[in-house]
């Protein structure tokens, strides 16, 4: 079985590519992710993200991961990212 902080990992990397098209710079404020079903090892999924608003600085996006004929729900996510200012890179 896929452990769930890869899984996260996927999930962060699709919906913040997301959130970034839609909004440029942004970082990860809240990823909830629940899980529904395992993911076998080795197996080929699908990844489904959709915006379902934009707020001021705020993106929310959400995300299913499904088998690849979509009859498997393996994970249901609800992230939100904040656009960020290059000074917030830094500390600012
Ligand atoms: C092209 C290929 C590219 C490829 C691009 C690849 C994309 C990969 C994306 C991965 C990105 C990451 O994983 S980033 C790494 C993981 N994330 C982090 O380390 C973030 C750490 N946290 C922070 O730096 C900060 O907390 C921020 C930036 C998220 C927010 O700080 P801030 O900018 O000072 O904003 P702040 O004033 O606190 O909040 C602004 C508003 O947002 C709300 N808010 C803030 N945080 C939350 C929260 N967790 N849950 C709910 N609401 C929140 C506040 O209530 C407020 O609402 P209101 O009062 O205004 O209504």
């Amino acid at each position: 079985m896929s452990m769930g902080g890869a899984i996260a990992t996927m999930i962060d990397t699709v919906t913040g590519t997301h959130a970034t098209f839609l909004s440029g710079p942004v970082m990860t404020a809240n990823l909830n992710i629940n899980y529904r079903r395992p993911i076998p090892l080795g197996s080929t999924v699908l990844l489904e993200s959709s915006l379902e608003k934009k707020e001021g600085r705020k993106t929310f996006i959400t995300c299913r991961v499904t088998s690849t004929d979509g009859s498997k729900l393996h994970t249901e996510t609800s992230a939100l990212f904040l656009s960020i200012t290059a000074s917030h890179l830094l500390g600012g």
